[in-house]
């Protein structure tokens, strides 16, 4: 490893911009580890001119990284790459990120869904990519400003083989900047109760176009049977996973305030051209249909969501 550790977080968004704030918070300017942000547009130019502010409940910071680009060019071979895009932008990302890979590097993608480990190593088969998952409520609110509003901001990550040194000091680099993160070599338990929750709570509060509270009091069976659903697929793919994880799953999605919604019902909010809708909706539907599972819930409102 180089002298200095480069780390580059690749898309400044809720997420990249939560915990890639806190990494630049305590390492930029420091003389062990680079901090690189990957922004574009309005958003960069703002990082660029005033740093980055990122907002939890009553508290604030604003923070500049080393170095703000929308160019892969300029960063050089890194470290570790964090990737925080959506999915839909996921393929072009990893092909931009060409340059900046070598055997050495190791990325980690915190994007909702199973499959975004799979798809980056048929782009890049020689790299070392992680799984990884995001437990947090967090959203661009302007150009240059993250707010996160939940009371979660944690992070999961690995292998389900065992770990390198080199992964262990990100857990290391997280842990000091303040992250609550866990590295783990059985990873896949993590990422396939996550994607139960979210590939639900995502379904569910972009069909009902409603945030989880009204979702769960109008529609609780629909969530019931979605959970369901996903569960049997998990435990299909042999996803060793609680015993009750129908009811944990319920629990958190009790346990969050009424008013919030996934970052893919946002998505619609906001008539984004495109949503995630295929890999945490269609992902379920394309495979249950692969394995002979039953998934008619998923598949109606699948049907419905690719309509709108
Ligand atoms: N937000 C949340 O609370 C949570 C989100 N997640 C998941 O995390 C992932 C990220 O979500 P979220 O942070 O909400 O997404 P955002 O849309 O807030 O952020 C993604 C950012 O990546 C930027 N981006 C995309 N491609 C590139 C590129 N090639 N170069 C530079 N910037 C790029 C986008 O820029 P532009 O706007 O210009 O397209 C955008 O600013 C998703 O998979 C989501 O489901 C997981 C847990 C919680
Ligand atoms: C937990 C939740 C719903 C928070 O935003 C999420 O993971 C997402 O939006 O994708």
């Amino acid at each position: 490893m180089a002298t200095k550790i480069k780390l580059v977080i690749v898309g400044i968004g809720g997420v990249g911009g939560y915990f890639g704030g806190l990494l630049s918070k305590k390492y930029s300017g420091s003389t062990d580890v680079e901090i690189i942000f990957v922004a574009r547009g309005a958003h960069l130019k703002h990082i660029k001119e005033n740093g980055l502010k990122v907002i939890t409940g009553k508290h604030e910071f604003i923070t500049r990284p080393d170095l703000a680009t929308a160019n892969f060019n300029e960063i050089g071979i890194a470290d570790y790459i964090i990737i925080c895009t959506k999915s839909y932008d996921l393929a072009e990302t990893i092909q931009q990120l060409k340059p900046c890979v070598d055997k050495n590097t190791i990325l980690l993608p915190l994007l909702n869904g199973v499959d975004a480990t799979d798809r980056i190593k048929e782009i890049l088969p020689e790299a070392t990519v992680l799984k990884g998952c995001a437990f947090i409520v967090s959203r661009l609110k302007a150009a240059g400003v993250i707010e996160n509003s939940g009371s979660i901001q944690k992070l999961s990550f690995g292998l389900d083989t065992p770990l390198t040194e080199k992964i262990i000091l990100l857990e290391h680099l997280c842990l000091n900047a303040g992250i609550a993160a866990n590295c783990t070599d059985k990873i896949a338990k993590a990422i396939w109760e996550k994607f139960i929750f979210i590939s639900a709570t995502a379904t569910a509060t972009s069909y009902f176009n409603s945030p989880i509270g009204k979702v769960l009091e109008e529609n609780n069976e629909t969530i019931i049977k979605l959970i369901d659903e996903v569960k049997n697929l998990a435990l299909a793919k042999e996803i060793s996973i609680s015993s009750d994880i129908s009811e944990k799953t319920l629990h958190t999605m009790k346990s969050m305030k009424y008013e919030v919604t996934s970052s893919m019902h946002s998505d619609y909010l906001n008539r984004k051209p495109e949503t995630e809708v295929e890999s945490l909706t269609g992902y379920v539907v394309h495979e249950g249909i692969k394995m002979g599972i039953e998934i008619p819930t998923f598949a109606l409102l699948y049907k419905g969501l690719i309509k709108a």
